[in-house]
């Protein structure tokens, strides 16, 4: 992988790479978030990986969550990949909600998704492998995200129990089988059979779970998506059902922009580190 820019922010680096990823056949690039290692060059650290939502690259989050200055405090790195695979030669649409920035973190089974748009893999299994082998860091995980990112992060959590040692979300999309965005992206990336969706659905996972994990969620009120496609509701019926310890926080006058994400993030990085740095 190449480094292609690097940034000293409270003490760390952040960094930009640019790498050709095997399961999306395309060039991605990554940001990061690395604490400073003045003390101990030898340092490794536990890494949250954030997933971005609808039109992100991954200079949304970088830029505009404030994030970097308690994952410093906390000695958590972070990495921040892209929403869907790249390129002129990938398909996309002219919806903002599907394609390009639209990746859903899913494996797509329909043409002409197929070929490249595989983000569930990606997130799982080569992008950690890849920072593993060649950054500071240490198999310790922990995943959140925002919106489309949010369902990406719930629905990888849920499924890798052993993977991460935390989940978080901020407005996350909760029943995307049951929402537009879901449904004109699952039926496009994974065709007509509604029952492939479900192992993509953060609600259906929840209440079909056999092992509880930690899981904050975290929506504003004034949330301008908040009943028509998040639907958090859904997810707090099935925790109830379930007797899942979701903790899931409604905030009032809060929409659903990084100003939001930038007024919690402390308290989110703060959750994971509960787990993240436990011996
Ligand atoms: N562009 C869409 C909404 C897209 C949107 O809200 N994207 C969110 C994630 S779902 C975001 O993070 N946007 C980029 C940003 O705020 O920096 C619209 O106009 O309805």
């Amino acid at each position: 992988m190449k480094l292609i820019s690097e940034t000293k922010v409270f003490d760390g680096h952040q960094q930009r790479y640019e790498h050709a990823s095997e399961v999306l056949d395309c060039t991605m690039r990554f940001s990061v978030f690395l604490p400073s290692q003045a003390e101990n060059k030898s340092q490794k650290f536990p890494v949250l990986y954030w997933l971005s939502g609808l039109t992100c690259t991954d200079e949304n989050f970088s830029q505009k969550a404030g994030a970097q200055r308690m994952a410093s405090e906390l000695g958590i790195a972070l990495v921040i990949p892209d929403t869907s695979p790249r390129g002129d030669d990938v398909a996309d649409d002219e919806g903002y909600d599907l394609g390009q920035g639209a990746g859903f973190y899913l494996n797509a089974t329909q043409l002409p998704w197929k070929p490249h748009y595989r983000m569930y893999d990606y997130i799982v299994d080569e992008l950690p492998q890849l920072v593993e082998a060649n950054l500071p860091v240490t198999d310790r995980r922990a995943i959140s995200g925002h919106s489309m990112g949010g369902h990406g992060a719930l629905v990888i959590g849920m499924r890798n129990p052993g993977h991460y040692e935390s989940i978080s979300a901020f407005s996350p999309i909760c029943n995307p089988i049951s929402c537009p965005w879901g449904e004109k992206a699952f039926s496009a990336y994974l065709g007509a059979d509604r029952q492939s969706w479900e192992e993509y659905d953060a609600t259906v996972l929840l209440s079909r779970a056999t092992e509880q994990q930690p899981i904050l969620i975290s929506q504003g009120e004034d949330d301008e998506f908040l009943e028509q496609q998040l639907k958090p509701n859904a997810l707090e019926t099935a925790a109830e059902a379930a007797g899942y310890p979701l903790k899931m926080e409604h905030h009032a006058g809060y929409d659903h922009s990084y100003y939001f994400i930038a007024s919690f993030i402390e308290q989110h990085l703060r959750f994971h580190a509960d787990y993240l740095l436990k011996p």
